[in-house]
This record gives C-alpha cells, structure tokens and sequence, in this order.
C-alpha cells in the first residue's frame, strides 16, 4: 500500500514567479501554480507558447529562482539544483570533446563516487544501451545525429537515478518519427525505473500518449493550472492500443478545447478607452462599450 509520502511525492504549492521587464517593474508570469504529484506518475504540462510551462519546470529543477510559494520533493524543499533532479532540454548540449559514454560519466562519477570505477562504467553502459546506443558509446557528439545526441542526453540524466526526472520538450528539434522512437525509448524506462516525471510538452498527442495526467495551464501573465485530465490509459502502453481506444478522441477534443478558450481570451479586445465628455456623450459611449463587450463575449 503507499503512504502519504508516496501520494504527495511532489509538492508544488502556491509557486509564482516574476521576473523584471525593461521598463523596471516586475511581471509575475505564474501565480497560484498548485499540483500534486505521486510518485512514480508522470504528469505532462501543456499550454500556450510562453505561458510559463518552462519557468514551472526551471523552478522545481531548482535552476529558476522561486519568487512565491514552495516546491517540496520528497518531503524536503528545493531550494537550488540537485542531483536528485534531472533535466533534459530540448538540446542535450553535449560536451564535443568527449565520447558518448564519457558525456553520461560526468555525472554518473559525482553521484556514485562511493562505487568502484567499474560499477560506475557498467552503470553508464546500461543506460546507453537502454536508450539504443550499445554499439556508439565511444562516438564522440559530431559523430552522432541529433537524435543520437538527445538519446545521450536522455541516459545522461536518468543514469543519476533521479527522484525526479524533468523533460522540457524533449523531442522539439526532433523528426516526428525520431520522436516517436524516442517516446518509447523513455516510456520503457519509466515504466521499469518509476521514476516521478514532469514533461513539458506543445505537442497534445505526445502528452496524451506519455502522461498518467495532464496539466492544462492558463494563458498568462499570471498562469496557473486551469485544469488536469487524468489519462485512462494501462501501462504499458502501446500506441497503437492508445490511438484506436475511442476515449483518446474525447480527451484530445477536451486538451485542444482548453487550448483555444485560452486562445479566444488572450485575442478578446479590450475595451475602448473613455474620454471625458458630456452625460450625453459618456452614455453613448458606454452603450458603444456594451456593444464591443457583447461583441468580444460572443
Ligand atoms: N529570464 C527571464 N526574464 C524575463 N522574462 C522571462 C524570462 N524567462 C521567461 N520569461 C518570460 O516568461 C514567460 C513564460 O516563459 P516560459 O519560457 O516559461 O514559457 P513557456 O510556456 O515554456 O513557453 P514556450 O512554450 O514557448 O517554450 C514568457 O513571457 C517569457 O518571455
């Protein structure tokens, strides 16, 4: 049976985040921003382009500074990066002059300097091999394609056998079908590693496909979550399984809904300004204004 901690694993509560404009002032780009994560679940956050999905992710990688609230994973708050969170970006921004396995070795050497040097070696090479790199583990970056590249990047954080795992549109520079590979690659992994995992994602189909929930956040400034879905779907899962199930059309019509409300209001029209005039005039000026409200509201 799980306990609490199991069920409340990750704590996101009440985080915003502002950051400074050129003109002096500060714009706060998420507010309120509460969720709840089990452990082992992996929860996909969608919305908008610049809506805040990053800075959520960059704060509880403990790389974005947190202007409210608090991130708590396992029962202890973030207050900087750690180890016990890893980030994959959308570029795995490889060191050249090192080979594959010795990219993923970095790490893996800070954060098992108790284990001898061969456990660390196999440790290394089995992630490489899990993400499909057996045979160019000692290719160096410019030998490798860029989803090669991503496919180290991706052994690079989970070989530190994170708490946590944060995937910040992981596939975007991707071909879609380099994506889909790369889907599976990290969906086998979860489902073997459990490992908690935060995916930020434009992309409604991988979310759906990936994620035990799905986060829908509001269009800022001032995003927060405006709604989760929970993903019916038995792991693990198969894409065909998934895509013929009738219950994926339903939930792709509700994210894509969600998404164009959220369009509708960031293009609503504002209101016209007034300008001090007569009774008469300014009460011809707030029926004009009804008008253009009516209108923006239909
Ligand atoms: N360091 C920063 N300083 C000032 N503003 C920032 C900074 N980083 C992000 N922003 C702004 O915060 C908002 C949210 O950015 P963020 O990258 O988190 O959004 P996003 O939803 O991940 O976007 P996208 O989907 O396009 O990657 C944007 O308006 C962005 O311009």
């Amino acid at each position: 049976m799980s306990t609490g901690g199991e069920q409340r694993y990750v704590e996101l509560f009440r985080l915003s985040k502002a950051y400074p404009n050129p003109y002096g002032d500060r714009v706060t780009v998420v507010d309120g921003f509460n969720l709840i994560m089990k452990r082992g679940e992996v929860v996909s956050l969608i919305g908008h382009s610049g809506c805040g999905k990053s800075t959520v992710l960059t704060m509880v990688a403990g790389l974005n500074s947190i202007s409210e609230g608090s991130v708590v994973l396992s029962g202890k708050e973030v207050t900087s990066a750690g180890p016990d969170r890893a980030v994959v970006f959308q570029s795995p921004c490889l060191l050249p002059w090192m080979t594959a396995i010795q990219n993923v070795r970095l790490g893996v050497d800070r954060v098992f300097a108790h284990g001898t040097r061969q456990q660390r070696k196999e440790i290394c090479e089995y992630y490489l091999d899990a993400v499909g790199l057996a045979d160019s583990m000692d290719k160096y970056p410019r030998e490798l394609s860029g989803g090669m590249q991503q496919r180290v990047g991706i052994a690079r954080a989970i070989a530190l056998k994170p708490k946590m795992l944060l995937l910040d549109e992981p596939f975007g520079r991707l071909d879609s079908l380099t994506r889909m590979e790369l889907q599976d690659v990290i969906l086998k992994i979860l489902d073997r590693e459990k490992i908690t995992t935060m995916l930020v994602t434009h992309d409604v189909d991988e979310a759906i496909y990936m994620a035990d929930r799905i986060c829908m956040m509001t269009t800022g400034p001032m995003a927060r979550v405006g709604q989760i879905l929970d993903m019916p779907f038995e792991r693990p899962r198969r894409r065909e399984e998934v895509l013929e199930d009738p219950l994926y059309y339903d939930l792709r019509g509700c994210l894509v809904s969600f998404l164009e409300e959220q369009d509708r209001r960031k293009h609503r029209p504002a209101p016209v300004p007034k300008i001090a005039e007569s009774d008469a005039a300014k009460s011809a000026d707030a029926s004009d204004q009804a008008d253009a409200l009516a209108h923006a509201e239909a």
